[in-house]
């Protein structure tokens, strides 16, 4: 296999597993994201809206609402990096292509924190996403800049894999938060 053709593999295996996830467990995961941003340095914090049967991070946004200013990612191009328009609880989103919601217009923010989805993560903090290579890029442009960034994976301890495939353009995650707690990568 090829590490395309397994990434593919472990992709399809790990968005199974977390569709059989009981979504309750998502209120252990939104107490313990909430600790995690606020423990983090800066400001500015980008979340996701959730498609297919990503975690449902909204509970913690409207709570850290209070004390960040918030954006979500959008798809500006295929093989570029993801911008992120400001976004308050409430306001209203724009569907786009594959089911991702998008706020309509807004500011452009730089975020410090990261609130990443995923299909799979690794006790390395290794990610899958969907195969777009999107956040690969963010994060290395934001990286690269030198600023504060902190990249907070969120999603089910069903969607742990052992070992990840990885190639060098995968960026790891500084933290990845679950039902059972915050997880540093060893
Ligand atoms: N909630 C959420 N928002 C997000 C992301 C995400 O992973 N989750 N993204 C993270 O990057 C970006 C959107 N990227 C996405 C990329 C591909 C697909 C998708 O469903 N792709 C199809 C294949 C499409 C094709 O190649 O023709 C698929 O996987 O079946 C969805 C979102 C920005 N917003
Ligand atoms: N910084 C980069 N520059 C060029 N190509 C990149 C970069 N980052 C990732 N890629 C390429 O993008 C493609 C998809 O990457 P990958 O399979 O890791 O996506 P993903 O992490 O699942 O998706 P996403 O980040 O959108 O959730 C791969 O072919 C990878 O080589």
């Amino acid at each position: 296999m090829t590490l395309a053709e397994r990434k593919a593999a472990a992709r399809q295996e790990a968005i199974a597993a977390r569709a059989a996830v009981d979504p309750a467990l998502a209120g252990p995961a939104n107490r313990a994201l909430i600790e995690a941003v606020r423990a983090a340095p800066g400001r500015v914090v980008s979340a996701f809206w959730p498609i297919r049967a990503e975690i449902d991070v909204r509970p913690a946004l409207n709570d850290l609402a209070a004390t960040h200013d918030l954006c979500l990612p959008v798809v500006v191009a295929k093989n570029a990096p993801l911008v992120f328009r400001r976004w308050r609880p409430g306001d209203l989103l724009r569907e786009e292509k594959f089911g991702t919601f998008v706020p309509q217009a807004t500011e452009e923010l730089t975020p410090e924190i990261l609130i990443v989805p995923l299909a799979a993560f690794d006790a390395r903090g290794f990610r899958l996403g969907y195969g777009g290579g999107f956040y690969d890029r963010t994060l290395a442009g934001l990286r690269a800049a030198g600023g504060p960034v902190t990249a907070i994976g969120v999603a089910y301890e069903a969607q742990r894999m052992a070992e990840v495939p990885v190639e060098t353009t995968d960026e790891p995650l500084d933290l990845i938060v679950t039902e059972t707690g915050p997880h540093w990568p060893a």
